[in-house]
């Protein structure tokens, strides 16, 4: 078994603010990143695929494979839009870094397996110093 990993970026503006809540609630708990106006970050998202080398190529899976299904299933519909307003797979949900990887997987999963491998990881960095890893559980 042997790991293969894939670099994609995007950039997107998100609030974290939870409607149920008082306003006094969400200044508490999220902070400067309640802001009504939104505010940004430059997101890298690392997918890590395993499986085995096929002899023919060498390859797990080809990482120009990789990249299409990463940037047209997720990162493109991620990258300069309002992750609360614009995209469809977060609608209804907090835009935790937590939740944008899941929801990530979802969609990743089903289409990396299609190649024969398995996802393994999802890592996503919001800034220098915050990220998640997802492994499916
Ligand atoms: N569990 C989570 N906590 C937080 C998330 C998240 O997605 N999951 N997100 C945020 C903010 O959106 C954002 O990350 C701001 O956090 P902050 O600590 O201010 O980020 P910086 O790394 O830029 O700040 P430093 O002071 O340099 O560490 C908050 N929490």
């Amino acid at each position: 078994m042997i790991y293969i990993q894939r670099r994609e970026r995007f950039s997107a503006a998100h609030q974290l603010y939870n409607p149920n809540w008082s306003e006094e609630q969400n200044e508490a708990v999220f902070g400067k990143c309640a802001n009504q106006n939104f505010h940004g970050h430059n997101f890298e998202m690392i997918v890590t695929v395993k499986g085995e080398v096929n002899p023919d190529t060498g390859f797990v899976m080809n990482l120009v494979d990789l990249k299409n299904i990463i940037q047209g299933k997720v990162t493109d519909k991620l990258d300069h839009k309002n992750l609360n307003l614009d995209v469809d797979f977060l609608r209804g949900k907090m835009t935790s870094t937590e939740n944008i990887a899941i929801e990530a997987w979802k969609i990743l999963q089903p289409e990396i397996a299609k190649h024969g491998v398995e996802l393994h990881c999802i890592r996503l960095v919001e800034t220098e110093n915050n990220s998640v890893e997802y492994y499916g559980e």
